[in-house]
């Protein structure tokens, strides 16, 4: 019997149902937990989730609402929106009296505390032993098969690859690092940073002005990264470079098509998560502490809340000093 032989998805989203799907094609016992009772007698039922539309979940996945089942697994997986990851890991706290590794799939940094998701997770419980999955998956992708790439990251080397030994498949290929911080900053920073994409897009500001507010992002993305001491290699990786570069290309990215809307003068896309708009002011609160310059983080948080028009924050970057590249 492998270590890490059941798993648990907390959080029956999108991003849960697919991760569910990983794990069960990873060998897993797995164990889905959805708040909501009614919703998860229904994906039991049916098999399906509206969530994820046309995508069947294999009749072993065990779906329920009670934490207590899902609580008793090997690892925790904690796939609800960044800002419900501390309620979360609140409920867990008591079924947790020994080690256990809590895997954070969120991408986000909390608001009020500009905690980041494992820093959340140790927090609220006392033997969890907190990770990171992070990278350019869409749940859609993922859930079907299709091939992804991801990084996992935990403190702990040796834990961080048995997790991936457990989790990873041929068409879901997770590589390990122990480098948790670069992780967390690649997937929260590279949200808003898709928000100023699509707003590119939207305002038909071109191809070349695309590459260059994707170029200009990472650069803001790795500085933010190397002031809280992640490595180079990370933020160049699957979790910084690699989601950007995803999240900053397909409107298939709820965080892009809600910057389409934006550059477009249209209405937020309804009922999708778009993780950037709730980062993007903690994200500049954490830059401006730091001491680091984020001007398209910036400039996304204050179109976001209404003090920036987007035609003055474009004049803006793009009239700001000559500089060096770097
Ligand atoms: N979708 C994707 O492709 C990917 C998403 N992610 C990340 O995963 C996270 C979740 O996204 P995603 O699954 O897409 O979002 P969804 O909107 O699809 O789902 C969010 C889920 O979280 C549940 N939830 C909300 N609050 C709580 C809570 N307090 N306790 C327990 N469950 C809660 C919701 O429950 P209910 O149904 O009852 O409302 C819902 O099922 C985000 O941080 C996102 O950035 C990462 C990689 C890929
Ligand atoms: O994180 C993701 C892909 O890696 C999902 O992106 P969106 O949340 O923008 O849809």
């Amino acid at each position: 019997m492998p270590a890490f032989q059941s798993v648990a998805v907390i959080g029956a989203g999108a991003w849960g149902t697919a991760l569910a799907t990983v794990a069960a094609r990873a060998g897993r016992n797995v164990t889905l937990w959805a708040r909501n009772a009614e919703h998860a007698a229904r994906i039991a039922s049916t098999h399906d989730n509206p969530r994820l539309p046309g995508v069947r979940l294999v009749p072993e996945i065990v779906v329920t609402s009670d934490l207590a089942v899902a609580a008793g697994a090997d690892m925790l997986l904690i796939a609800t929106p960044a800002q419900h990851l501390r309620s979360a890991v609140n409920m867990l706290a008591s079924h947790i009296t020994k080690p256990v590794p809590v895997i954070a799939c969120a991408k986000g940094i909390e608001h009020g505390t500009h905690k980041f998701m494992t820093d959340v997770i140790a927090e609220a419980a006392a033997h969890a032993q907190p990770a990171i999955l992070s990278g350019p998956s869409f749940a859609d992708d993922v859930a079907r098969g299709l091939p992804t790439a991801v990084t996992l990251a935990a403190k702990d080397e040796a834990l961080a690859s048995a997790l991936v030994q457990a989790l990873g498949s041929a068409t879901f290929r997770p590589y390990h690092t122990t480098d948790v911080r670069g992780v967390e900053i690649g997937g929260a920073a590279k949200n808003v940073l898709a928000i100023a994409a699509g707003i590119v897009v939207g305002r038909n500001l071109g191809a070349s002005a695309l590459a260059a507010l994707t170029t200009r992002g990472f650069s803001e993305l790795a500085r933010l990264g190397r002031a809280c001491g992640a490595r180079t290699e990370t933020l160049s990786g699957l979790s910084g470079l690699g989601d950007l570069l995803l999240s900053c290309s397909t409107a298939q990215s709820r965080n892009f098509a809600l910057g389409i809307a934006l550059g477009r003068g249209e209405a937020a896309p309804a009922g999708k998560l778009a993780e950037g708009a709730f980062t993007a002011p903690v994200l500049v609160e954490l830059a401006a502490a730091r001491k680091v310059d984020m001007p398209v983080s910036q400039a996304v948080a204050a179109i976001l809340d209404g003090r920036l028009t987007i035609d003055a924050a474009i004049e803006g970057l793009l009239t700001r000093p000559f500089k060096a590249e770097e």
